[in-house]
């Protein structure tokens, strides 16, 4: 059955009944099924575990959070968008899969996709830049990963080298969906309010999560013109990420996040000698201050930068270039 195939988050237990009958019962598994194994990493609100499945045998990464913390923070808005955000993305393989959640009287617990190849930022600084073949594909799988979320009606709203983690293939996986903005559902009109059952949280939360800007180097013109983010708004991440794969460095980076804001807002910044010219027509039509000047997905996936890349599985089951 269906259960089978969700097995990670399932298992049986075998129950002697009033009758006296053994009945076999799913249930969902609790954290008590696993072996946790070494800290992958940690967050301001969390820690990363990867654990195994005493049932399975197949490896996660658990996410810890520490419920008091949770609150005391007002983060619970967060940690709740990050679990319906997950919950939306779990078709596609350039996104970490959430298989489920769980809790005990004094934490929270993700289940998740464990991705041992760690941070591309990690990569990019041990390589110092990449060349033309690795940028094209670690581009195509963030952008490929990026048009699934914007399909799914999900703006990442904090894409970054950081939060695109490496599977044990070196493919990519995108992570950190707590500051993620799911766009309301044209279809659903009204449907009840988007207060996530089991989330006590205020008023001055729910405008912290709306107000969110991401990490001062890839935050779009938009958010610092205090406007919503929209789906361009990744597409200007994106394009930061570009630059930084070839260059070595984000596009707009200065001594403090101030200086930052107004080399965006002035659209200052400048190519290397021998950067990539095609690489170059690509970035200077996503770092467009106008968001809907910015290059849509599906003409940045045919544009030149891009030739003889194979969108769509394949680009998920070929073998990724060596990192030279
Ligand atoms: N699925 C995963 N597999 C392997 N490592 C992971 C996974 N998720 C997160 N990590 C690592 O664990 C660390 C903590 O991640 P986490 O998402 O908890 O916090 P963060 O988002 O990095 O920090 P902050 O909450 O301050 O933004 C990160 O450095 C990340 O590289
Ligand atoms: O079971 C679910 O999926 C829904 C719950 C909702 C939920 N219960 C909470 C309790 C606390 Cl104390 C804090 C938060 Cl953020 C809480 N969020 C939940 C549990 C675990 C995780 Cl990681 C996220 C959300």
């Amino acid at each position: 059955e269906d259960w089978r195939e969700r097995g990670a988050a399932m298992s049986t237990r075998q129950e002697v009944d009033s009758s006296g009958q053994v009945q076999t019962r799913l249930v969902k598994k609790g954290v008590k099924d696993f072996n946790f194994g070494r800290t992958l990493g940690e967050g301001s609100y969390s820690t990363v575990l990867a654990a195994t499945d005493r049932q399975n045998l197949k490896e996660y990464a658990i996410k810890v959070l520490d419920k008091r913390h949770i609150i005391k923070e007002k983060k619970v808005k967060y940690v709740n968008i990050e679990r319906d955000t997950l919950n939306r993305l779990t078709e596609h393989p350039g996104v970490v899969r959430l298989y489920y959640t769980s809790q005990d009287e004094r934490s929270l617990y993700f289940v998740l996709d464990l991705a041992s190849g760690g941070e591309l930022l990690g990569v990019l600084k041990k390589m110092g830049t990449f060349d033309v073949e690795c940028t094209q594909f670690y581009g195509a799988q963030i952008l490929d990963s990026v048009a699934y979320m914007h399909s799914r009606g999900v703006i990442h709203r904090d894409l970054k080298p950081e939060n695109v983690l490496l599977d044990r293939s070196m493919h990519t996986k995108i992570t950190d969906f707590g500051t993620a903005k799911i766009l309301p559902d044209p279809k659903a009109h009204g449907a009840g309010n988007n207060i996530t059952p089991g989330s006590p949280i205020d008023g001055a939360e729910e405008d912290r999560a709306n107000s969110f800007v991401g990490t001062a180097e890839y935050v779009s013109p938009e958010l610092l013109n205090r406007s919503n983010a929209c789906k361009a708004s990744d597409l200007w991440a994106f394009g930061c990420i570009i630059y930084q794969l070839l260059a070595g460095r984000p596009p707009f980076k200065a001594a403090n996040e101030y200086l930052t804001f107004q080399k965006i807002l002035n659209l200052e910044y400048s190519f290397p000698d021998g950067f990539p010219a095609a690489a170059r027509d690509l970035v200077e039509r996503l770092l467009v201050l106008e968001p809907a000047n910015r290059l849509p997905v599906d003409h940045i996936m045919s544009h030149e930068f891009f030739d003889g890349v194979q969108w769509g599985k394949e680009l998920w089951r070929q073998k990724p270039p060596r990192l030279k």
